[in-house]
């Protein structure tokens, strides 16, 4: 379903009676198509047909709040005390995430006391006996140049109540949650809780993850780092197929559930003859099946490029020994890319024919590098904008950047579904226009 205009409203803490510091900064700012009023909004409809489909008058067209600065703001800053946690599988850009929230908060609020709470939501669990770390600009500094955490992070569920008890012990009023959509699940529940308890903690998420699968958000950080981090495997995969007779270059990339990586990774080099997604089933077997139209395509041209997302083909699979689920309830995938390197080898057999397979797959080493300079703006931007919302009171929302601005999603409408490649938009139809692959396998 559309969202309309309640799903798209953000809940705040309360009236915001105080003078920001940064009462300069938002001052006069005019509506222009780089800078909206606190009273104005982004819409989300950006074509004449969704805004016609609405049949709405233009006033009341849905439309997200726009980030940044606000004239008043919730928190008396000298009082703030701000907590800062990072959860789920690593992605590049996390530390400049942190240092982002610290300098902002540090440098133009004038918060003093920020913590960092270490590996995940154990941080808040007395149990795991965590130590609580106190954030400075002078403890941040320079942590953008290293990939991962310095908080850590954990996968697994905590108890929504025992984490709120931890924040009202230390007097926190503000939680960064900086994670993907099961830890906006947690940041959600901590938010019910804490309204629930009717305390005045704002709760607010930085959506975090290389799959790019958090919807409402145009591309999520470090999601650019890691594809052009793949885009290396695929040079090396076709380079080395290039020097072989009937070489086949086979590289398996991340993405549980969305194939955004392996689409823009083979788009970047266009050097893919197919691409493998969770989101587009295809056969195997079969004169039309993707083994023969591989084998056709090596016969004609000497060699062959295919990325598989670790998603793709995973029916294929079901077989075999289930392999569970993560600590945080994920389902674990089965290893499509090795499935596929014995039966592309053996078909290959089958038919008699010399067949040359490099197999690569850059696994954790595209998303434990630091962010690229892109993803370094956008988080830096980020978290910019998810301090000026907490500051202001503004609570179970994420920052995120829709269609080109920056702006406030509701948690609740962030997890509301999963970002995934639209087999029928533009972006897979590039892939098929570079690939040559058929819309359709068998
Ligand atoms: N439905 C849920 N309710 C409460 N907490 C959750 C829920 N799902 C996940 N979490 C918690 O959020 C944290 C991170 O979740 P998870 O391991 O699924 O990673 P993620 O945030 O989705 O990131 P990614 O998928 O990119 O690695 C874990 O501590 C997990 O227990
Ligand atoms: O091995 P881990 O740390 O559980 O993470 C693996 C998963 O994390 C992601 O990188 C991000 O969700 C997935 O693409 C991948 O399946
Ligand atoms: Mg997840």
């Amino acid at each position: 379903m559309t969202p309309g205009t309640a799903d798209l409203t953000v809940r705040t803490l309360g009236e915001c009676r105080i003078d920001s510091p940064l009462v300069a900064l938002p001052a006069d700012g005019p509506t222009t198509e780089h800078y909206v009023r606190e009273d104005d909004r982004v819409l989300f409809d950006d074509t004449l047909q969704m805004v016609a489909a609405r049949g709405l008058d233009s006033g009341e067209l849905p439309g997200f709040e726009p980030t940044g600065p606000r004239r008043k703001i919730f928190f008396q800053p000298s009082k703030t005390r701000v907590g800062i946690v990072t959860c789920g599988g690593l992605c590049p850009g996390l530390n400049d995430v942190i240092r982002g929230l610290v300098r902002e908060l540090n440098d133009h609020y004038g918060v003093k006391k920020i913590y960092g709470f270490r590996n995940g939501y154990q941080g808040f669990i007395s149990k795991y006996g965590r130590e609580v770390v106190e954030l400075t600009p002078q403890s941040v500094s320079g942590i953008n140049e290293y990939g991962g955490t310095i908080l850590g992070t954990s996968r697994g569920e905590q108890d929504a109540d025992e984490i709120v008890d931890c924040l009202e012990h230390m007097s926190i009023n503000v939680l960064f949650v900086i994670g993907g959509d099961g830890s906006m699940r947690g940041a959600l529940r901590i938010a019910d809780t804490v309204q629930e308890r009717n305390l005045k903690i704002a709760v607010v998420g930085v959506p975090k993850t290389i799959d790019n699968d958090i919807p409402y958000i145009d591309q999520s950080f470090g999601f650019q780092t890691a594809f052009a981090k793949a885009t290396e495997s695929i040079r090396g995969a076709s380079v080395e197929a290039r020097a072989v007779p009937n070489g086949v270059g086979l590289v398996h990339v991340m993405g549980r559930h969305s194939g955004f990586i392996a689409c823009y990774a083979a788009l970047a080099n266009n050097d893919a003859d197919y691409v493998l997604i969770p989101e587009v089933p295809f056969e195997l077997d079969g004169e039309n099946g993707f083994l023969a139209h591989l084998r056709r395509r090596v016969e004609r041209r000497g060699r062959a490029v295919v990325v598989a997302a670790e998603g793709a083909g995973q029916e294929f699979l079901a077989d075999a020994t289930h392999p569970g689920h993560d600590a945080s309830g994920n389902r674990r995938l089965r290893d499509i890319g090795q499935f596929l390197r014995h039966r592309i080898a053996d078909h290959f057999a089958e038919h008699g024919l010399e067949m040359n397979m490099k197999y690569i797959d850059p696994s954790y080493a595209i998303r434990s590098v630091p962010a690229n300079p892109y993803d370094s703006v956008h988080c830096i931007r980020l978290a910019h904008a998810a301090v000026h919302a907490a500051m202001a009171g503004r609570t179970a929302m994420v920052v995120g950047r829709w269609r080109g601005r920056f702006v406030h999603v509701p948690i609740s409408l962030a997890i509301s579904k999963r970002n995934q490649v639209d087999p029928h938009g533009d972006l897979w139809m590039s892939v098929l226009e570079a690939t040559g692959q058929p819309r359709t396998f068998g």
